[in-house]
């Protein structure tokens, strides 16, 4: 009957699927697609390159679009940060992920957007987000959502390749990764010149109590994952996203817009 016969509390869709759900053998299939050739790469945060696996005949290749801060919060931060969360209800979301949003209620496919229930980013945020604009590349950052990711090894949680909505999310995906090192997987399903018959993967390292900025070319053009293998532990990590110039001054949806930013920076916020 019902492709989806779930008997477990997992919030997995269609294609998605994590460890509690993959007893069902509908699901079990959607493991078998296998890639034709796979191109390896390990970003290097230094040089700011792809840099080819071992074994891998290819070229490095520049890199742009990635921004790593080492150390961003502290041990007891991290701590802190955590047991805020916990405090609140964790809900089940797709891939065997559990999530916290703070942010108005988006329809990505008609485009529109709502209040909601939105109060703004929670208190313990404000204090991050006054740090985070001392980078000169987030000078002018102003979030309008945090959304709170959490990833178990239990639950096989992982994050499908995919894009962030462009139309509403701005240039800049700011995550703050807690509890676990882990690794983003950025992907283009076609590679070009020596490398296009298959897809093309840069693994970069994002370690525990990092601050992690996608922008321009890694975030426009590659997919972003995180690949059930590289989640080792318990991994908690918060996505910060600001608006694109549609919402902003001299934007058609202004008004909405200074809304969502008014709100957002009251730092009063509870999850919706
Ligand atoms: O877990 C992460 O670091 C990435 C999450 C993500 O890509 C998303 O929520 O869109
Ligand atoms: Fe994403």
């Amino acid at each position: 009957m019902a492709a989806r016969q779930q008997t477990v509390n997992c919030g997995c869709k269609g294609i998605r699927t994590c460890l509690l759900c993959e007893a069902n053998d509908d699901k079990r299939q959607l493991l078998n697609k296998k890639d034709s050739v796979r191109y390896d790469f390990t970003y290097d945060q230094e040089s700011k390159l792809a840099v080819p696996v071992c074994g891998n005949i290819q070229q490095a290749f520049p890199f742009p679009g990635v921004f790593l801060w080492e150390n961003f919060v502290s041990e007891k931060e991290e701590k802190e940060l955590v047991t805020q969360m916990d405090q609140n209800i964790w809900r089940e979301s797709q891939s065997g992920r559990r999530k916290q949003d703070f942010g108005p209620k988006v329809n990505f496919k008609k485009r529109r957007v709502r209040l909601g229930g939105f109060s703004g980013l929670p208190a313990i945020s404000q204090k991050l987000v006054n740090r985070m604009t001392k980078e000169p590349l987030l000078a002018d950052f102003h979030p309008v959502e945090q959304c709170n990711l959490e990833y178990s090894p239990k639950r096989g949680s992982a994050i499908d390749p995919h894009l962030d909505d462009s139309w509403l999310w701005g240039e800049r995906l700011v995550t703050l990764n807690l509890l676990s090192d882990t690794v983003i997987t950025l992907s283009l399903d076609q590679g070009w010149g020596d490398m296009d018959r298959g897809e093309v993967r840069v693994a970069v390292n994002m370690p525990r109590r990092s601050l992690f900025v996608l922008y321009g070319e890694a975030r426009h053009r590659w997919k972003h994952a995180i690949c059930r293998e590289h989640v080792l532990g318990r991994r908690v990590c918060s996505t910060f996203r600001e608006l694109t110039a549609e919402f902003l001054h001299g934007g058609e949806q202004e008004k909405l817009g200074s809304e969502l930013l008014d709100i957002a920076s009251s730092f009063k916020g509870v999850p919706v």
